[in-house]
Formats: C-alpha cells, structure tokens, sequence
C-alpha cells in the first residue's frame, strides 16, 4: 500500500460518501503507512480521527483490502502528537495546526453571542400563557440529566422566547460552570458556518459546535430554504443528541409550520418538547408593566404613575411585550423631560401614535367564532335559521357584540347571520341589552367573551 494508491482509492470514496462528506471527512486524512496489517493515517485533530474511525472505517478498510488483503485495521494519528520519526512528522512550518482544547474553542464562539444581563428568570414575568415554556426553561437550566432533547420553544413576536433562552443560560453559567453552554442566533450559526468554508476551517468549526455541553439556537427559522445551513446543522444536532448533550431552540412558529425546513429537521426538531408561548392575556400584561415599572425607578427614582395608567396599557396594547416596554420606557422619558407626573392625560399625549396602531379590529366571524365557541355549539346553528332558545340567545349575543365592537351596520351584521333583516338584528342587540342588566350570567359571558376577544 502506497500513497499513490491511497490518492486512487479516495477517487473511489468520494463516488460513494459524496462531496460534502468527501471534503469534509476524508479529504483531510493522509495516508502514512501500512505495517503488521495496521494502516496508519494523519488527521490533524483527534476529534476528526475519532470522527472518521466512527464513522467511516468500515468503508475505507474495505477499499484498502481490494489493494492490501493482509490489512486489519486502520489507525489515526495527529502527527505532533505522535512524534515519530522524520517520515512521519511533517517540516514544522507545514505542521497542521494544534489541536484546540474543546474548551478553548467553545469560548471563542460564546463571546460572540452576549447575553443580555437583564433577561433573567427574575425579571420573567410568569402568567398562564407562558406557564408551561417558563417551567420547562427552568427544568433545563438546572443542568441536571437531559430529559427532553430538544426544548423547542415558539411563540409570535416579542413574547419572551429571547429572553427566556437568555435567561437559561445565565442560570446555567452560574450553576454549572463548568459546562460549556453555547448560545447564538441561526443567523450567526449560519454566519460561522460560512466563514469556516471559506477560510477552509471547517474541522474547527465542527469541534467547536460539537463539544459544547448545552447548544441554543435562536429564531432557527432563519435557516429555512439555506439548504447546506440546514444540513450543517441537522448533522451537529444528531452528533450533540447522540452524545446526550443538552440542546434547546426558538422559532416563531411550531417545527412542522416553518416552510422551506427540510423534513428530517423538522421531524428531528419534534423529538423532544414542544412548547410554545401563547398571545399574552391582559393579566400578564399588567404584572410585566408593574415589573417594568419597578425596573424604571432606578432612572427615574421620582416619577409616580397614576392608578389606572397600567391597566389603560395593559388593555389597549395587546400587540406584543417589546411594544408594550417601549411604550413604557417613552412614557418615563417624556414625562422626566417635562417634569409631569405619568397620568391619563400625558399617556394619551405621549403614547396616541401607538395607541392608534395598537387597535385591533375585530371581525364579524371572529366574534361568531369565539361566541359559538364560548356556548358549545356549531357554527352553522348560531347562523342558521333554527330558533331554538339554545341556539337563539348565543345568535343575540353575537349579534350585540358585532355591534358594540365593530363599526359594520346592523344590515350588514344581519347579512353576516344568515341574511337576516336589520329589525332582526336590532331585536336582538335590545334584548341583550335588557337582559345584561337582569341576568348576571348574561353580562358575566359578555364580559368574558369581550376580554377574550380584545386579546
Ligand atoms: N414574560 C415576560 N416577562 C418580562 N419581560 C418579558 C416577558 N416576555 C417578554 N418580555 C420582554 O419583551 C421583550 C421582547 O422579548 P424577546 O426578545 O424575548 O421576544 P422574542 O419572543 O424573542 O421575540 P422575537 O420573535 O422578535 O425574537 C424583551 O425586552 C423581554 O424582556
């Protein structure tokens, strides 16, 4: 067996790992010699050699037997390590690089990724639509034994997914220093990725993501339709949830829903637990805002907020957290610039841009929707034309709603219910209204449906 020989056969390999593997795993390793039936190669880190002993041996044994029968088995050596004579060890100024300790590595790529100081599991609001991601985020950061692999946490925008990954992993540096946590963004995982291609670095590249203890990544929907991204990344999750290491993602919408994600990366995202963070609710709202508060009085130890401002916030913007902390944060600015007290008044003044961006407008179905929903029946029998008293009422409703809280006509509303006439539907709006001062049922349903709608 020859080198030469070897330059053909890794011809043959490459036809059967394919080019991404090929340059990636067997590219890189040099035939050295072929003694007592033991083939020795250089690689030049210990990871890639244990790497391609795993996971390609087999392949290339069998290649080197068609040109060597006597070969038993293969052996990979980082050069330096070895010092062996001047055959093997390379001139000094084409020694491969040393070998970086994992740790060493790992902590290049954490200061690229800082963690904001104030995303905390402190200042985590906790309320009943992010119950479930709070408990698990907690469960993880405890760094005690992986399992579920990975946390997947999704949720639309602003609602926290950031700030509890964040969260993780300053418990996780705190608890447990001695692990290597590594958190970024997709788009930075992506960044790496191809700069290790380009500057021809992708052995560190590989040690790096695959030595960590814990992987988190960020807004992964930004890897979506980047197909080699994708594979890099499908191939370091599979390495780290062999190894049993810990890996937690954000997304903004469930694995199967992110469109272009190949899917054995969905499926893969699937396999541990899902959780997502749901709209917030009107009561979360308002202890993120009293949080908040407290938080500003370290600038503006002076300010006082009238009673009512928060709950006024809390219920108009339902948009998403970083609106409803920006609105805050402009609120103190203002009010500390012209020396006002935080009421109604100055709200209004300073906030009326955001106020008008933040009203939502509710639909016709969406109010027969959640009503049909809120008393247990079909939709098509609350428009329909059955008169039933238990399909009758919940119609009224609706049709009380649709006038209170959308701006369309009673002829259009009744239009929406079947093509009912507009006497009809004024009928049934007067009727609401009498029965919700007589019938406390009544006006606790139409309290509880208005809330739930204005979410
Ligand atoms: N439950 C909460 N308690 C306290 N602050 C919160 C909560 N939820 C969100 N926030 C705050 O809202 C802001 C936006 O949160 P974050 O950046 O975590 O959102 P995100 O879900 O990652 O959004 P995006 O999809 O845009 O990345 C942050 O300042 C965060 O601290």
């Amino acid at each position: 067996m020859t080198k030469e020989k070897w330059g053909q056969l890794r011809q043959r390999l490459l036809k059967t790992v394919g080019q991404n593997n090929y340059t990636n795993w067997i590219e890189p390793i040099e035939f050295r010699a072929a003694n007592d039936g033991i083939a020795t190669f250089d690689v030049p880190t210990t990871f890639l050699g244990n790497y391609v002993s795993q996971n390609y041996a087999d392949l290339i044994l069998h290649e080197l037997k068609t040109e060597d029968p006597s070969l038993q088995r293969l052996r990979f050596a980082v050069p330096a390590h070895v010092g062996a004579g001047a055959e093997a060890a390379p001139a000094a100024e084409q020694r491969p690089e040393a070998p970086r300790t994992s740790k060493q590595a790992a902590n290049n790529v954490l200061t690229t990724a800082p963690l904001d100081k104030r995303f905390t599991f402190d200042t985590f609001v906790v309320g009943k639509p992010n119950e479930l991601a709070h408990a698990a985020a907690r469960r993880v950061a405890e760094g005690g034994p992986v399992t579920f692999n990975p946390l997947f946490l999704y949720g639309g925008v602003g609602l926290g997914k950031t700030h509890l990954m964040h969260a993780i992993a300053h418990e996780l540096r705190e608890r447990r220093p001695e692990m290597n946590v590594l958190y970024l963004s997709a788009e930075q995982f992506m960044y790496r990725f191809v700069q290790a291609l380009r500057d021809r670095k992708m052995m560190d590249f590989k040690e790096i993501f695959r030595s960590v203890d814990v992987l988190m990544v960020d807004d992964v929907q930004f890897i979506a339709g980047k197909d080699s991204t994708q594979e890099e990344f499908f191939h370091t999750f599979n390495a780290l949830v062999d190894q049993n290491k810990q890996i937690i993602i954000s997304a903004d919408r469930a694995p199967g829903e992110i469109k272009d994600l190949e899917d054995r990366v969905k499926s893969r995202l699937q396999c541990g637990l899902v959780v997502d963070l749901h709209p917030t609710d009107y009561e979360l709202r308002l202890g993120i805002l009293q949080s908040k508060v407290e938080q500003q009085r370290v600038n503006y130890p002076d300010l006082e907020v009238e009673t009512g401002v928060l709950e006024f916030l809390a219920h108009r913007i339902s948009t998403n957290v970083r609106v409803l902390e920006g609105a805050l944060t402009r609120l103190f600015a203002f009010a500390s610039l012209v020396g006002r007290e935080i009421n109604m008044e100055l709200t209004q003044d300073c906030l009326s841009d955001v106020l008008r961006a933040s009203e939502r407008k509710i639909t016709v179905e969406e109010i027969q929707r959640k009503v049909s929903d809120h008393y247990n029946i079909r939709l098509s029998d609350m428009i329909g034309p059955k008169r039933l008293r238990s399909y009758a009422r919940p119609r009224q409703v609706a049709m009380y709603l649709c006038k209170k809280m959308t701006s369309r006509s009673l002829p259009e509303i009744g239009r929406r219910f079947g093509g009912r006439d507009h006497t009809t539907v004024m009928h049934g709006v007067k009727r609401i209204e009498e029965l919700k001062a007589q019938d406390g049922q009544i006006a606790e349903d139409l309290e509880l449906l208005r809330r739930a709608l204005e979410e």
